[in-house]
């Protein structure tokens, strides 16, 4: 087994996740500590920006050299502050960019500066090899859902409520279906921003107060993505265009926030069209389950048991950087990361590169 520590920054922008996780890439031992380490305003509102300039960069700019440095610089700050020593680090750094129909997804951060920040081997670009070869590159987590879900009862759905939604589910056979199910956190974190001046609808309040409106959401269900049958991945902005010209910008701060909370569990009962099985409940991870709107919405809009992923024993707010602890063991091992089944890849699919530290 190797000692990890896995490192998230999710598409929501809020922070670095960290977590120490013992693994050998398949098996999951000892869970350490984990913490998050939020970015100041203007990291986040830096990176915000990245992602609507990301696909006129060419690499080379000074202010993504600067943004790179500064992420890169708060996750070793989140590696020490663990403060557990460790044999490998798995650093997913953010997404800025992701279009697979293009093969393009970029992830920021600086591997080499990771490694010699912590004087730790850092695991890194987990994406690309996979869509290289065809693949839509994410999600990647459901080997690692597979891994943690091994004694419960199947077929079982694992929602990930982060800035955009994601589904595995297991069968009974232990077959894996996995893909992006629409927006979640993302919108509605820049709505409360825009109309509320807060970084994010503390406890589904301003949904809570408002009315989902009917035409709009008539209007986003007939969204392409939503009948698409998988594998199929999302981009934080994919979105942007549609809720726009649905016409959410019309709706009082209350209403928009409902009619986004009403859209994202739309999108997961549209993706409940997709499984090969009714699964015998949802386990929920992600921030969004901390908002009861949201819940209760998907409870609304779902057949089975909708919990949180803590009911069965596992950390909602730990599960993403734990698993890239655990990837990273897989990468170090030179097991595959991605399948047909989680992102369309051709066949199994190793993935990920290793950065030593300075003089090793
Ligand atoms: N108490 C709360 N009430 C409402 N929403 C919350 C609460 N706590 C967290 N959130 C939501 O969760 C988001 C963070 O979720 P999370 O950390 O899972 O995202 P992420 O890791 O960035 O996403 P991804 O899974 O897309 O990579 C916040 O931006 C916010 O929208
Ligand atoms: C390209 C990218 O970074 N995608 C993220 C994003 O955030 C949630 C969803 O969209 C998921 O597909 C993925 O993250 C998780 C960690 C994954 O790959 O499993």
């Amino acid at each position: 087994m190797l000692r990890t520590i896995g490192l998230m920054s999710g598409t929501s922008l809020d922070g670095v996740d960290a977590a120490w996780v013992e693994t050998d890439g398949e098996r999951i031992g000892r869970l350490g500590p984990r913490l998050t380490l939020p970015y100041d305003p203007a990291l986040r509102r830096d990176l915000r920006a990245l992602l609507d300039a990301a696909p006129g960069l060419g690499g080379d700019e000074p202010e993504l050299a600067d943004c790179v440095r500064r992420l890169t610089e708060r996750h070793a700050e989140a590696v020490a502050a663990l403060g557990e020593p460790a044999d490998l680090i798995g650093f997913h750094g953010q997404t800025i960019l992701h279009r697979p129909a293009e093969r393009r997804t970029w992830q920021i951060g600086d591997a080499a500066l990771l490694a010699r920040l912590t004087g730790m081997p850092v695991a890194f670009d987990f994406r690309s090899a996979d869509v290289a070869a065809g693949g839509q590159g994410a999600p990647l987590v459901p080997v690692v859902h597979a891994a943690l879900a091994e004694a419960l009862p199947k077929p079982l759905a694992v929602l990930n409520l982060g800035g955009v939604a994601n589904v595995t589910w297991i069968g009974e056979d232990g077959a894996l279906l996995a893909f992006d199910t629409g927006p979640a956190n993302g919108p509605l974190d820049d709505w409360a921003q825009r109309r509320a001046g807060r970084p994010f609808d503390r406890d589904g309040a301003l949904a809570a107060a408002g009315r989902p409106d009917g035409a709009v959401l008539a209007r986003l269900l007939g969204h392409p993505y939503l009948a698409a049958p998988p594998p199929k991945s999302l981009d934080r902005l994919d979105f942007h265009r549609a809720l726009g010209a649905a016409g959410i910008e019309h709706l009082s701060a209350e209403d928009g926030a409902a009619t986004l909370v009403a859209f994202c569990a739309v999108c997961v009962a549209a993706a409940a069209r997709h499984l090969p099985a009714p699964p015998r409940q949802w386990l929920v991870t992600g921030g969004g389950r901390r908002n009861p709107a949201l819940m209760r919405a998907l409870a609304g809009a779902l057949a089975e048991p909708v919990r949180p992923v803590e009911v069965a024993g596992w950390d909602g707010d730990a599960l993403e950087a734990q698993a890239f602890g655990v990837l990273a063991a897989r990468v170090a091992r030179g097991l595959p990361l991605t399948f047909p089944g989680t992102t369309g890849a051709p066949r199994p699919l190793p993935g990920g590169r290793i950065q030593p530290p300075p003089g090793r």
